[in-house]
């Protein structure tokens, strides 16, 4: 058996169409342009690629886009002061503060990341928005883990009293996930790195999404015949050489439907990410109507 591919660009193509729609009617109706600002902190060679692409999209579809490269050194103060003057900004309707940031502020992450007006959190990673999700009031939901949601409705693959088991518990994926599987009735699990006997509760999945960081994680014989395999890893093993955290070529043959990396659930996040600024523009719009 050969598994059916998710490829990322259908699904992120037909995203970003109906967000791009949804820019037209905002500015014919209210003559707003939906904004997007990214701020950088340093020069991680990833973060640039994924902001680069994030850009690009925005170009794209019609959203204003503001990337803010700010330097290496760069104090907690001077993030706090960069994000409030965003927060004022009423053309920017969406701030992403792109992770990781440098090791001397890491330990603030969590004070900058709350910093950010929840009707700007185009990330869903403010507490009153996890707290929103976590008590079924969906509201901005982090891109990659509703990027893989959408997948699944768009592809037709039911989730409501499915097994779906998560491997992978953070607050960026593996718990929204949880959520996000939960309030459309499926039956969830969550592995980490404690979990005993993972092969044998990760075989019961119909559902199995992967968000460890670990290259070739999981293997063929951790995934039960015809289940839905979701990569949400990205692990770069050469400069120009990205994987998964499964590995693709021997689970495909066990496997009904998998994602690739690249080309997979990465396409979405961005996806996602514009669709949330539409939705924040909108938000604010209906606030100050
Ligand atoms: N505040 C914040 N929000 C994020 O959403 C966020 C972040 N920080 N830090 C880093 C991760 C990673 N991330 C990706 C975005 C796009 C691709 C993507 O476009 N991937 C393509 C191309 C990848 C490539 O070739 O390098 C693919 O998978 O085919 C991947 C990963 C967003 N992140
Ligand atoms: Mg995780």
């Amino acid at each position: 058996m050969t598994a059916k591919l998710l490829e990322g660009k259908i699904f992120a193509a037909a995203i970003k169409a109906e967000a791009k729609k949804q820019v037209e009617s905002l500015q014919q109706e209210f003559k707003v342009t939906p904004g997007l600002a990214v701020i950088i902190v340093g020069e991680n060679p990833a973060s640039k690629v994924y902001v680069a692409n994030k850009h690009r999209s925005c170009e794209e579809l019609g959203i204003y886009s503001e990337v803010i490269e700010m330097p290496i050194d760069s104090t907690k103060a001077m993030l706090l002061a960069q994000i409030d003057e965003l927060n004022h900004n009423c053309k920017i309707h969406g701030i992403l503060v792109q992770l990781p940031l440098p090791p001397h502020i890491h330990t603030d992450e969590a004070e900058i990341l709350d910093f950010i007006d929840p009707d700007k959190d185009v990330d869903g990673f403010h507490p009153i928005n996890v707290g929103k999700l976590a008590t079924g009031q969906e509201h901005l939901v982090p891109c990659t883990p509703m990027g893989c949601i959408k997948m699944l409705e768009l592809a037709g693959i039911e989730i409501a009293g499915k097994n779906a088991v998560i491997i992978g518990r953070s607050n960026i994926v593996g718990k929204p996930m949880f959520h996000l599987l939960l309030a459309r009735d499926a039956t969830v699990t969550v592995c980490h790195s404690r979990t005993k006997n993972l092969a044998a509760i990760t075989k019961q999945a119909d559902i199995l999404v992967a968000a460890v960081g670990r290259p070739h994680f999981v293997t063929a014989d951790m995934v039960k015949p015809g289940a839905v395999v979701i990569d949400v890893g990205i692990n770069r093993i050469a400069p120009k050489k990205l994987v998964g955290d499964v590995d693709f070529e021997a689970v495909k043959s066990v496997a009904g439907a998998i994602t690739p990396v690249p080309g997979g659930v990465g396409l979405l996040t961005i996806a996602i990410l514009m669709h949330n600024t539409v939705k924040a523009a909108r938000l604010q719009l209906s606030k100050t109507i």
